[in-house]
């Protein structure tokens, strides 16, 4: 299970937790996964009662009863949704905590973690099944009705049940605390690693005078990244394209399994399949073998598996009738035309489910999934040559400056190569962007505004790089507004990028990136990008950061959160790597970027760094 299938699941409302749950081999995994709980001294403080399907009128007997214990007398209303709720999820397994005083060691709040444990553990084995889920409780289960339906012990107290089945109506998304808000250091020190803070009073940054405005105060990243992303729309043109062309796109729909996954069951080994029955009594056994599948043969034409014998089975062949467990060819003894076995066998050994992968009609792929090598496979295992996908989006970049001059021409005094245009066609040869390159514009106020005019015209988001600061040769922002554009964002409290400006132009969102090369690199990867991203239907997804460590102390001017080019040097005792940090100035040097491993993030009010404390590291 990956952390983002952690990250990503949701409490799902039992009503919309529809048939198939899990089959028989599913849920016993995931009861095993609740037992896999962290459990001190071993109480297993828990145990589980599956509500049979066929049971649910008389469980709704119960629900109606625990409600007029609760509520007193019911009105039809009521009676009809206390029952409703008994009839809700595909799968409802009561969830029955025996907790103890006295345990040395495991008061009964840590008997209860075990237990809250074991629960996750199930939410979790169903999502991993590819089922959501839920715990459901309230004021019903310490009812008389439900305590004696289930024949609690007096140690014995219901939970709440988890309900468990395929999801017929995705939820939204969560908003959820994130790391910076629930993780803190101690000791505070940051010599122990705390993230470093400011030890001296914010320093008046003089860059964080706006001077266009003279109003003080420059945009957080944060703050500048939320506007950049509220003004930006997802496309919402579609078009199917075939699977090889696929990669990198982003999924338009759903991709639900049309049919249990894998089809049928199967061997998940070479070997022999039998019927496990058949070692029953003292070994060893002696099984006949009466046939052959091989993966591709249609086990249903097979012949069935008869007592005391086995057949030749390999990976991947389904299971002939009959047969209900396999074993490796390794861990038998052949003997003629029979095979010999020491050890008994449990039903399902070896045995790979239908559906135990991917139940019908289960979520595999949520639309707004980009999709990788892995999405290409499990859009191909369900058989389908194409697939729908969001258009792409389509960019207009171009970038400013009369110095301008493309390689392969020679310099005049004065005059430098545009790298801008090189490097952010190769951050934006995407296959989901549709690029559309526009080439270098003089400083000229009115070819700014035309050629800004123009881009906009059939562009989603237009780039420009140059002429967003403050001289006389700036007209970036002024053009856009000239040309009935609005500007969202301007001054961010960000090194390299402060004059990154944000805006619209007609329908389409600007993006006007600093001239200097590293600035123009840095911005676009923490905030052009992501707005980009959104609107491509890929959601708002965060640059991925990691932990470092400083390598080395050193103070700084506070006032702007900072990308720092760095160096991973080493790793800390703990594993975690070291990294020296390059340059203060280097919004301009294109070689020092090559030399770096990524940036070091440094928070806007930080003014001082020790060796050892740690920082969020962003790989390049
Ligand atoms: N008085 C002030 N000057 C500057 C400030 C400020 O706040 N007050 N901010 C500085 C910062 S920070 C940056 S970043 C730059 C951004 O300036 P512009 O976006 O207006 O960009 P230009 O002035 O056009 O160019 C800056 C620099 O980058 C070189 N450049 C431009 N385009 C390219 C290209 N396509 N390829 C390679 N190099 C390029 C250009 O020659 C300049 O050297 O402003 C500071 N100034
Ligand atoms: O912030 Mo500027 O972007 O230093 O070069």
């Amino acid at each position: 299970m990956q952390i983002a299938e952690i990250v990503e699941r949701r409490s799902v409302s039992p009503r919309r937790l529809s048939e198939p749950g899990p089959t028989p081999a599913q849920l016993n995994a995931i009861i095993e996964a609740a037992c896999a709980a962290p459990d001190h001294r071993r109480l297993r403080p828990w145990r589980f009662v599956l509500i049979r399907t066929e049971a649910r009128e008389a469980f709704a007997d119960l629900f109606e009863a625990a409600a007029r214990e609760t509520h007193g007398e019911l009105n039809s209303d009521q009676v009809k949704r206390a029952r409703e709720k008994a009839a809700n999820g595909a799968c409802l397994i009561a969830v029955i905590a025996e907790i103890r005083d006295n345990i040395r060691d495991v008061p009964p709040h840590e008997q209860w973690v075990s237990v809250g444990a074991a629960v996750q553990n199930i939410l979790l084995a169903a999502k991993s099944f590819g089922f959501g889920s839920m715990l459901v409780s309230g004021d019903k289960v310490s009812t008389r009705a439900l305590t004696e339906g289930f024949g609690l012990a007096p140690d014995e107290l219901l939970l709440g049940f988890v309900a468990i089945g395929t999801i017929s109506k995705q939820p939204g998304t969560a908003e959820r605390p994130g790391a910076k808000e629930k993780l803190s250091y101690w000791p505070k020190d940051e010599k122990q690693g705390e993230m470093m803070k400011t030890t001296t009073k914010s320093v008046e940054d003089p860059c964080c005078v706006d001077e266009r405005t003279g109003i003080g105060g420059l945009v957080p990243v944060n703050d500048a990244i939320s506007r950049g992303l509220s003004v930006a729309n997802e496309v919402d043109g579609t078009e199917v394209v075939e699977l090889d062309e696929a990669i990198g796109r982003v999924l338009a729909e759903d991709l639900v399994a049309p049919f249990p996954m894998p089809p049928f069951d199967n061997s998940a080994m070479d070997g022999y399949v039998f019927r496990s029955e058949d070692l029953s009594g003292a070994g060893p056994w002696r099984l006949r073998v009466a046939g052959r599948v091989a993966a591709g043969d249609n086990a249903n034409e097979a012949g069935g598996v008869g007592e005391g014998e086995a057949f030749r089975i390999f990976t991947g062949a389904g299971i002939p009738k009959g047969g209900d467990a396999v074993i490796m060819q390794e861990h038998v003894r052949h003997l003629g035309n029979f095979i010999e076995l020491d050890k008994p066998v449990i039903p399902g050994n070896c045995i790979r489910r239908s559906g135990e992968d991917a139940v019908e009609g289960s979520l595999l792929l949520p639309k707004g999934s980009p999709i990788g090598a892995r999405e290409i496979g499990a859009i191909a295992s369900v058989g389908l040559p194409q697939i729908k996908v969001r258009r792409k989006v389509r960019i207009a970049l171009f970038c400013t400056g009369s110095e301008l001059r493309q390689p392969g021409e020679s310099l005049a005094p004065g005059q430098i190569y545009n790298s801008n245009r090189f490097i952010l066609m190769a951050a934006l040869r995407q296959p989901w962007i549709e690029l559309s390159d526009m080439g270098a514009v003089v400083d000229d106020p009115d070819e700014l505004r035309d050629v800004l005019t123009r881009a906009a015209v059939s562009a989603d988001m237009v780039v420009t790089t140059g002429g967003v600061s403050v001289g006389e040769e700036d007209h970036m922002v002024e053009q856009l507004r000239g040309a009935a554009g609005k500007i969202e964002v301007m001054k961010i409290a960000m090194k390299p990028g402060k004059p990154l400006s944000i805006g619209t132009l007609n329908d389409a969102v600007f993006v006007g990136l600093p001239g200097n090369p590293v600035a123009a690199f840095t911005t676009w990867k923490i905030i052009g990008s992501r707005i980009a991203e959104k609107m491509s239907g890929q959601g708002t997804n965060e640059v991925p950061v990691s932990q470092v460590e400083a390598s080395e102390s050193f103070t700084r001017r506070p006032g702007r959160q900072e990308f720092r080019p760095a160096k991973i040097v080493g790793l800390s005792p703990e594993g975690r790597p070291q990294v020296q940090l390059l340059d203060q100035s280097f919004s301009a040097k294109i070689s020092l970027i090559c030399k770096s491993d990524g940036f070091a993030v440094i928070p806007a009010d930080c003014d001082r760094i020790a060796s050892g404390d740690r920082l969020d590291f962003v790989r390049l």
